[in-house]
């Protein structure tokens, strides 16, 4: 049992914002930094000081803006992985307010590959360490929960693809006798290795990311749970070892009252203050002495956490904290909340158990010996004859006991008589062949010697030809090996080439067969997939959307090029075009070693035939002098093969990264699309109002709007960053005549904001030289759309029926003349 406090850290959000005033003290000896605040007895920004003035806060480490993810991972996540590995529960946790990087920490940025967090750096630490250690024979489970408003859903269901957090069918806690958790509809998957599970997570991370939408963007108000469950047993033994590793992202923790919030938001904000209220509320109990009730039951997040707060785990804490000087207040209460969690005390033990499969196979064997001793010792004989399978393994075994020149070995037979007496049945056919002069060369006899009858061959002759058989035997077999390695090698080539100049591997999950088509295929597919109007673009599959109107299509490029992040996206994907052409020359050179080395030992291979062919001739039996020509050759492979296993990792991180930026690519669209999809609604919505307002009728009644419709429409282009107005071609048509493409092109919505920040929505783009966007600009009469879809068959049907209705009305207005 390891006991131990739980481990806490601090990370300082990097900002370009005036900070308020902190220092960080390293203490070597004492193996610990102290975060201080220093905090004005004044009331500026709203923080309201009329205590102390310095805040000081101890942690086991500090790390300030400029620390990189890898030491982030080095510092706090090894040592948890490392105990995982060896059989302890862990858990790493982050807490802190919203936008402090808590998901930054624990899952990395969506942008590069140096910026991967926590969860798929120990996933890489945890499969390596798996394939090194040849000791053990490991399997790893993967499971991703998600808690939104003390309701749990599961983040790798297959059917988030279709729905809404909402639908999904909710995890629920139920507990055993033994208050042991299990978690029912939270599914647990096998990842065989690196590449499984990252698929997982990225997986996992997008059902995330889709489930969202304006009025729930879940990410920051709930709290998401990615568990590694590690088995490890070595070989033949039938003791099991299974951990479990949490890496928790928890909600953003500020109070309710500064964001001024109300709706779902509040609804929202409350559950995330009540589960954290909760955490609290079991820290503090933890802390106290001889508190004998923990209040786990009173929140989803605290029952399913139950064994790293205070229970059997290695616990650590990151606490996230940003430096900005409005949020000082904040940061002094995550670190006060980090203060109070240091105090717990876990207690890990080592989660040792049986397989109960092995168990049972072991206990039979140890029935059927037993059974045999008391036959043995009751005298009760065993009718059944021995089968082949028996009789062939004794001869094995008495050949062996015969052929081993230990005097001390000893033929175990066990209690079996039927056994005993074919051993020795069969010890004195050798003998008695022995004696006969059938073996009479020195060597022991076996089991399968012939006595020599007469007439027979004489025994040197025998020996002769059995030594002939024998060398020919080797030869053959030497033979059927060469052959197999060569049809593995080829085999081998054959998939590499394949993988480096078309695509990747068969994969098993959904996401893996989105990534699995051919990856520069993937890349050059440049023009994301619009999303369709109607239901949703939740499916990770869904690539290219339906046939769009030109108008939606012209939007979304515009939405693309505008986007903050587009030139991530570029430049990732050009990175990834570096990659795989540095992937295919390192596949070349992995090629050309392995064809290097094959070659040299071939070339081995005939010299020493050749040497040894002379040695006959010469009549000398070893070579007194060590060849140099061979000794050079074998110098020669070994430098070859050095070169081929460097090169072979080198191609094996590659194929890693490369792994990683697809996934990354793979987010950013489905990311692009769904906040196209949004904008598109939200832009749909505020034109319809417009139009409603402007001419004072509920935008509702389509109707009225219709009615109301102008004949004209002008498109034009707002004035650039420069000052330029760039008039387009004025149309004059009739909304009545037949719709075309550029009818449905009238109605693109505002240009895009820039990512994420709600606010800047109806900002225009700030990007100077960009201003292309498209509006809708009425020339005449008070309305000057029609709310059209942007779905191409549905906007037909809406023309149509204004045309059908126009040329009633006009029918109806000369029929009355
Ligand atoms: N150490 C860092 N280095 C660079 N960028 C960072 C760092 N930490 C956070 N960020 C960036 O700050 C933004 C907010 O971070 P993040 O989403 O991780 O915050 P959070 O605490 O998880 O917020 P929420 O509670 O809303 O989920 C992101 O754009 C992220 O990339």
């Amino acid at each position: 049992m390891v006991k131990q406090t739980i481990q806490i850290f601090a990370r300082i959000r990097p900002t370009k914002k005036t900070t308020s005033v902190y220092s960080i003290d390293d203490d070597e000896e004492k193996a610990g930094s102290t975060l201080e605040f220093v905090v004005p007895r004044d009331l500026a920004d709203g923080f309201v000081n009329n205590k102390k003035e310095s805040y000081r806060f101890r942690f086991q480490k500090v790390f300030d803006q400029g620390a990189k993810q890898d030491d982030i991972f080095e510092t706090i996540a090894k040592p948890v992985a490392d105990s995982v590995l060896a059989g302890y529960n862990g858990t790493i946790f982050a807490y802190g307010q919203t936008g402090s990087g808590k998901t930054f920490t624990i899952t990395g940025g969506a942008e590069r590959y140096s910026d991967r967090g926590i969860i798929p750096r120990t996933l890489s630490y945890i499969y390596q360490h798996f394939s090194q250690d040849s000791g053990n024979v490991y399997s790893a489970h993967i499971s991703y929960l998600e808690i939104y408003n003390e309701d749990g859903y599961d983040l790798l269901d297959p059917r988030h693809e279709a729905s809404r957090l909402e639908d999904l069918p909710k995890v629920t806690i139920m507990e055993d006798e033994n208050q042991n958790i299990h978690l029912k509809n939270l599914s647990i998957q096998q990842s065989a290795n690196e590449e499984e599970a990252l698929n997982l997570l990225f997986l996992g991370d997008t059902n995330r990311m889709i489930a969202e939408t304006p009025m729930n963007q879940a990410s920051t108000r709930s709290h998401c749970i990615f568990t590694i469950h590690v088995c490890s047993r070595e070989p033949g033994s039938s003791t099991l070892r299974r951990s479990k590793l949490h890496l928790v992202d928890l909600a953003g923790s500020e109070r309710v009252g500064k964001t001024g919030v109300g709706g779902q938001l509040l609804t929202e904000a409350k559950y995330i203050n009540l589960s954290l209220h909760f955490l609290e509320q079991v820290i503090i109990a933890l802390s106290e002495k001889n508190r004998s009730h923990i209040p786990y039951r009173n929140s989803m997040m605290t029952s399913v956490l139950r064994d790293s707060l205070g229970g059997n785990c290695m616990t650590t804490m990151i606490a996230t904290v940003s430096v900005d000087k409005r949020n000082v207040d904040e940061s002094i209460s995550t670190c006060r909340f980090a203060q109070r969690v240091a105090l717990i005390k876990n207690e890990a033990l080592l989660n040792e158990e049986l397989d109960p499969a092995l168990l049972i196979i072991r206990l039979k064997r140890e029935i059927q010996s037993l059974k045999e001793e008391l036959a043995m010792v009751t005298g009760e004989q065993r009718e059944d004859q021995l089968t082949e399978e028996e009789i062939h393994n004794l001869e094995e075994q008495v050949r062996k006991f015969v052929e081993d020149p230990d005097p001390e070995v000893t033929l175990d037979l066990g209690p079996d008589m039927r056994k005993i007496h074919h051993s020795f049945s069969l010890l004195k056919g050798m003998v008695r062949d022995k004696l006969s002069g059938g073996g009479g060369d020195g060597e022991p006899p076996t089991p399968s010697d012939v006595p020599s009858k007469p007439g027979s061959p004489q025994p040197e002759e025998v020996k002769k030809l059995r030594d002939i058989l024998q060398q020919r035997d080797n030869e053959i077999s030497v033979l059927v090996n060469m052959l197999k390695k060569e049809k593995k090698k080829a085999q081998d080539a054959a998939a590499q080439l394949a993988f480096f100049t078309n695509g990747q591997p068969q994969s098993q999950n959904s996401l893996q067969s989105s990534t699995a088509m051919p990856a520069e295929s993937r890349m050059s597919q440049d023009k994301e997939a619009v999303p369709c109007d109607s239901g949703t673009s939740h499916a990770l599959h869904r690539r290219q959307g339906p046939e769009l109107s030109m108008g939606r299509q012209e939007a979304f490029e515009i939405f693309r090029r505008d986007r903050e992040d587009s030139v991530t996206i570029d430049d990732n994907k050009a990175l990834l075009k570096q990659r795989f052409a540095e992937a295919k020359a390192l596949g070349e050179q992995v090629n050309d070693a392995r064809s290097r080395v094959n070659e040299l030992k071939l070339q081995l291979e005939r010299r020493r035939r050749q040497t040894a062919a002379q040695g006959l001739a010469e009549g000398i039996a070893e070579p007194v002098e060590p060849d140099p020509v061979e000794e050079r050759l074998c110098e020669q492979i070994e430098e070859e093969k050095k070169s081929y296993k460097s090169t072979f990792g080198r191609l094996k991180a590659l194929k890693t990264e490369i792994e990683h930026l697809q996934l990354l690519l793979e987010r950013s669209k489905v990311k692009l699309q769904r906040d196209f999809q949004e904008w598109w609604s939200q832009e749909s919505t505020r034109l319809q109002k417009q139009e409603g307002t402007a001419a004072g009728q509920s935008p509702a009644s389509t109707n009225q709007l219709l009615e109301s419709s102008p004949s004209h429409v002008t498109l034009t282009r707002e004035p650039s960053l420069s000052g330029t107005v760039q008039e387009l071609p004025v149309r004059r048509e009739r909304v009545s005549s037949a719709p075309s493409a550029r009818d449905l092109r009238n109605f693109v919505p505002n240009p895009p904001a820039v990512r994420g920040e709600s606010a800047s929505r109806d900002r225009p783009s700030s990007q100077a030289g960009q201003q292309s966007q498209l509006r809708v600009l009425a020339t005449a009469g008070p309305s000057s759309s029609i709310p059209l879809t942007g779905d191409k068959r549905t906007d037909a049907d809406i023309l149509a029926f204004v045309r059908a209705r126009q040329n009633l009305l006009s029918r109806t207005g000369s029929a009355q003349q």
